[in-house]
């Protein structure tokens, strides 16, 4: 998918949400444990229920990889219907990949090519010739982690290397790479305070930001210091969309969490 396309969706649903799929099997309502396959049954059952309120979908992988070959499937079948039943959703395998060159480029064919996803999250910390092969996807694009919401983020990200912050490091050298047109980044909405220095290096690109909910972010400061005018966000929300309940009305409950915000990012909208 282009980015017109998604600036396109953005303003007609005018929602710039992505709603995180991360299926914890702990968390779903008990009924869904008799379908012969609860994961899918439960995204399937969100999606119907959130798709006109969102533009994206975000499932992070390790929910899958976590129950072996039958969360694979699931992961699997999650895409495929999204593409299938809802193709002007932008779709997102969170997975933080990222490997020597030859490796990266399997990464980029099992996530772009096998499964269909329209992006994936990557880690920059091997340097251009781990990030380079995805970027050769046309129409694909690749989500790299600048500075994100965990508390470890101040481990390395914000340290200044000959007088620079690292994730400044990352966004400054990433954009001479090849195809870097192709680039998105994650920011976390608990880092908003950084966004205006962010935007200083990338006005353009879009941001993935997770965190808003159950980790804190808050949607209007993100909004105030990130957006730009083509909006130029995508703010995730996971565990506080998708486990609105634990009952047989899990789905509309999630509905409710995501028109809340699309709601709020509709205000916003009107605003700029
Ligand atoms: O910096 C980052 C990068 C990725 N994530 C992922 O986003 C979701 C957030 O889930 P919530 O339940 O809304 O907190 C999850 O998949 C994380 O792995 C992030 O939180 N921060």
């Amino acid at each position: 998918m282009t980015t017109k396309a998604l600036l396109e969706q953005i303003k007609s649903k005018k929602s710039f949400l992505c709603i995180g799929l991360d299926v914890d099997l702990n968390k779903v309502p008990k009924h869904l444990l008799e379908d012969e396959d609860p994961i899918f049954a439960f995204n399937k059952a969100i999606i119907d229920a959130t798709h006109h309120l969102c533009v994206a979908y975000k499932p992070n992988t390790a929910f899958y990889e976590a129950y072996g070959i039958m969360g694979w499937k699931a992961l699997e079948k999650t895409i495929s219907y999204l593409n299938e039943r809802y193709p002007e959703i932008f779709t997102i395998a969170d997975a933080k990949r990222g490997d020597i060159g030859n490796t990266s480029t399997m990464y980029a064919k099992a996530f772009f090519d096998d499964l269909g996803f329209d992006s994936v999250t990557v880690a920059p910390y091997m340097g251009k010739d781990s990030v380079e092969p995805f970027l050769a996807f046309k129409d694909k694009h690749t989500i790299l982690l600048a500075l994100t919401s965990n508390q470890g983020a101040f481990d390395f990200q914000t340290k200044a290397i000959d007088g620079l912050e690292l994730y400044k490091q990352v966004l400054e050298t990433s954009k001479s790479w090849e195809n870097s047109e192709n680039l998105m980044y994650v920011v976390g909405a608990t880092k908003a305070e950084y966004l205006a220095e962010i935007r200083k290096i990338i006005p353009d690109a879009f941001l993935l930001v997770p965190g808003v909910g159950a980790q804190g972010g808050n949607l209007q400061e993100v909004c105030e210091h990130g957006m730009n005018s083509n909006v130029g966000l995508l703010i995730n929300s996971s565990r506080g969309i998708i486990y609105a309940s634990k009952n047989t009305d899990f789905a509309e409950a999630s509905a409710q969490k995501a028109f809340e915000l699309q709601s709020q990012m509709a205000t916003i909208l009107q605003e700029i």
